[in-house]
């Protein structure tokens, strides 16, 4: 079911030091900063000829990276994005199978524009995951 790993999202205490870091020091091409209101975060893309990194920055006072980053002050992994041909199909097989769907089970629109859901990361291994619609 699911496809190619489209990112992995590191949470972020600030998106510009994050940003230079892999631009000046790691030699990636970095996207510009774009607020996601909607997700109370704000995100940056670094592109890999293979996959994205996505930096997460927290936006606004419920941000759902907030705790996270309390319990690691310095960032760190957050979650791991996989495409899926069909992201309804996809959630539907996953609920029967006994995962819970993260919010209130319904896609949102992510940064790409596209469909996003979010996985219970105890349900994964210990890993928050995302699904795409592809
Ligand atoms: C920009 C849009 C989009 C895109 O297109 O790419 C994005 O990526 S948006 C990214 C931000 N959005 C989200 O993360 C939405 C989904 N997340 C959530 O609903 C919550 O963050 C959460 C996963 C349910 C956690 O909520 P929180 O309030 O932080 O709950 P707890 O602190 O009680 O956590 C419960 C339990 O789970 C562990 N945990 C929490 N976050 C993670 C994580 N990222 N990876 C692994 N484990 C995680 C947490 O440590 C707790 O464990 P215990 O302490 O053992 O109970
Ligand atoms: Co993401």
């Amino acid at each position: 079911m699911i496809g190619r790993l489209n990112h992995v999202a590191i949470a972020v205490r600030d998106i510009a030091k994050a940003s230079a870091l892999y631009r000046d020091t790691l030699g990636a091409k970095v996207t510009a900063p774009v607020a996601q209101p909607a997700h109370g975060v704000t995100v940056v893309f670094v592109e890999l000829p293979n996959t994205k990194i996505e930096f997460l920055e927290p936006l606004g006072a419920d941000s759902p990276i907030a705790r996270f980053l309390d319990k690691n002050p310095d960032g760190g992994i957050h979650h791991v994005c996989y495409e899926v041909d069909d992201i309804l199909a996809a959630r539907d097989h996953l609920k029967a199978q006994g995962a819970r769907i993260l919010g209130d089970g319904e896609p949102k629109i992510g940064a790409h524009d596209k469909p996003v859901l979010f996985l219970h990361p105890k349900d994964f291994n210990g890993t928050l995951v995302e699904l795409e619609q592809a």
